[in-house]
């Protein structure tokens, strides 16, 4: 229950909620059990009519009052019982909707490497499924609990001012019932996890041949992949049966050991009425159905029980999370003035989870509103440079000054506020093409959007689409080319006219005609703004002011495109090799 603590903020939040649940319920039962007690009463009155006790009037009378009793009381449980459920039950939605914002928002704090060592599946497990079963122990768990211990006890102070015998067998066989369907919840929960397991490999598979169906269908493997599916599907099949096996037993058990129970309660009932023990044959059909109404929530001891392990593991898991520091700390609150100059002074980096030594003493000055251009082979560590601008990681040697202050001592909010990052690989959102580009501006309008998609070279394209911007992409949109999507990667980038522009290999995907035009643009565009470009071709990189060549994480050339074509080295050969290229 250490785990589960956790709750005990939004049980206080939802305080008053959960008490007037709490009070209600009991109300409810108490209305519940009135039934027993007029039937008894009733049966007594049939009892007293045979014996000539009563006169046929009074025996009317008497039993059509017990009647309307019944009703009323019915109706009144019905109504509490519905009351009970939308307190209670509402409440566990309620913190299932917190919880779920909690885990939400400290998955947006928490840095890269911890995305890098958790899969998305396990985080969205935390989120989904355990955040559900930790609901099963807020609502129904709690409910049930409420309900079996306050039926308990008004149940048995009514039993036992009958028959404290009576009472005795009657309750002899509950803890039996509940042990019995403990260990069957048990079981039941094991298999479901295995069936679970199954199911979730059943739908990565499809789900990953769905998405690789052209590779598929080029490489006309649908028969293998088709056996393969019919081997996890035998699986599933074979799981889902034997969850089945053990959940058939569930109710047999349950109305085997009613059965037992009512038998013990005519018998032992009879026997004790036949003795004089007990006075009227009324209370023994009052017995008989206690022993109904109890059965079940006893039977939910068990159950309950199983709730409670099962969202105490949850809770830890989740707990687990929420625990994590970020690796990243803003350690600054007050927003920070960012000036756009760069220097990285003998910087070394080592990413924590490969031990991949990236960089390696780097060192490089970029005053503000000048262009730095980055070249090397792959795996030079260019990519990690425009990382560690963005504070995605921490460096763990040398300094890196933004302004004149050290980039841990800015307001990270601030750091990243003023920077456009246009990745490797773009990504957008399963959103319209507008929404895509207004994620870098919240506010922007739609000119700015089209003035932005322009200066990225890509309007034409979207006005080409029959939904012009409004066009939806994604899975259930259009698909876009590899350079429509760096293109637009850029328009959202560039509308937020931020200090710094850092562009990642961005224009890998587009002809080097269109290359020209955009970083024509980007020129204009990115006048005052310090520009990081980074890229493979000599193209993007000649009209910088500045370029470095990366190695292994070391800088082998600096200078100008000048300069560096007229020394012998990575940046002259590359330069040959794509001149000729171009010829070709
Ligand atoms: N997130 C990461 N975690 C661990 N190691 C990484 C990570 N990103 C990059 N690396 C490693 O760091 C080294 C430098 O990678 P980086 O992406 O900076 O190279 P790059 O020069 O940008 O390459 P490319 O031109 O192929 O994009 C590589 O050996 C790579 O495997």
């Amino acid at each position: 229950m250490k785990a589960l603590k956790h709750l005990n903020k939004y049980f206080y939040k939802y305080r008053y909620r959960l008490i007037v649940g709490i009070f209600i319920t009991i109300i409810a039962k108490v209305f519940a059990l009135f039934t027993p007690r007029l039937i008894g009463s009733s049966i007594n009155v049939v009892s007293d009519r045979i014996n000539g006790k009563i006169t046929q009037e009074v025996f009317e009378s008497q039993l059509f009052i017990n009647i309307l009793y019944l009703i009323g009381a019915a109706i009144l449980a019905g109504i509490f019982t519905f009351l009970m459920r939308q307190t209670i039950i509402n409440v566990s939605r309620f913190i299932e909707f917190d919880l779920k914002n909690e885990i939400y928002k400290h998955y947006q704090i928490l840095s890269l490497s911890f995305y890098k060592a958790n899969r998305t599946g396990d985080l969205m497990n935390r989120i989904s499924e355990d955040v559900g079963k930790v609901r099963m122990y807020v609502g129904p768990a709690i409910m049930y609990t409420m309900n079996m211990i306050t039926l308990f006890v008004v149940a048995l102070i009514y039993m036992y001012s009958r028959s404290p015998e009576l009472t005795l067998y009657t309750v002899l066989p509950l803890p039996i019932l509940s042990i019995a369907i403990y260990k069957i919840s048990q079981v039941i929960n094991k298999r479901s996890r295995i069936v679970q397991e199954s199911l979730s490999k059943l739908s990565s598979f499809t789900q990953e041949h769905f998405s690789g169906i052209s590779v598929i269908k080029s490489y006309s493997i649908e028969s293998p992949t088709n056996h393969s599916f019919e081997i996890l599907s035998s699986e599933n099949r074979e799981k889902q049966i034997d969850l089945t096996k053990i959940q058939a037993l569930f109710f047999p058990l349950m109305i085997l050991l009613i059965g037992i129970s009512t038998l013990i309660v005519a018998y032992v009932g009879g026997t004790l009425y036949i003795n004089g023990k007990i006075k009227d044959i009324g209370t023994i059909a009052e017995f008989l159905i206690y022993v109904n109404m109890l059965t079940f929530p006893v039977a939910m001891i068990g159950w309950v029980t199983n709730l409670v392990q099962q969202a105490e593991a949850s809770q830890k898991r989740i707990n687990e999370f929420l625990k994590q520091e970020p690796e990243i700390k803003n350690n600054i609150e007050i927003p920070s003035v960012i000036e756009g100059s760069i220097n990285f002074n003998n910087v070394s980096f080592t990413y924590p989870d490969t031990n991949i030594n990236a960089l390696k003493n780097v060192s490089f000055n970029i005053e503000a509103g000048k262009t730095l251009a980055i070249l090397g082979k792959t795996g030079s560590g260019k990519s990690t440079i425009l990382d560690l601008i963005g504070r995605l990681y921490d460096i763990n040697k040398g300094e890196i000054t933004i302004g004149s202050t050290l980039i841990g001592a800015l307001n990270l909010n601030s750091l990243r506020e003023s920077i456009g990052y246009v990745p490797q690989d773009a990504f957008l959102f399963s959103d319209s093409i507008k929404n895509n580009i207004k994620f870098g501006k919240e506010n922007a309008t739609d000119d700015d959007v089209i003035i932005a998609a322009k200066n990225a070279k890509v309007h034409s394209n979207i006005n080409d689409f029959k939904d012009g911007y409004n066009t939806v992409l994604g899975e259930r949109g259009i698909t876009l080319s590899g350079g429509q999507k760096q293109r637009i990667s850029i328009a959202r980038a560039i509308i937020k006219s931020p200090d710094i522009l850092l562009f990642d290999d961005c224009l890998s995907a587009v002809d080097t005609e269109t290359e020209e035009q955009i970083l024509t643009n980007l020129n204009r565009v990115s006048k005052d703004k310090t520009t990081i470009i980074v890229s493979h071709r000599v193209s993007s990189a000649k009209n910088a002011d500045h370029i470095i060549v990366l190695d292994e994480g070391r800088i082998i050339q600096t200078g100008t495109h000048a300069s560096l074509t007229e020394t012998e080295g990575y940046y002259k050969d590359l330069c040959i090799k794509q001149r000729s290229e171009k010829e070709i």
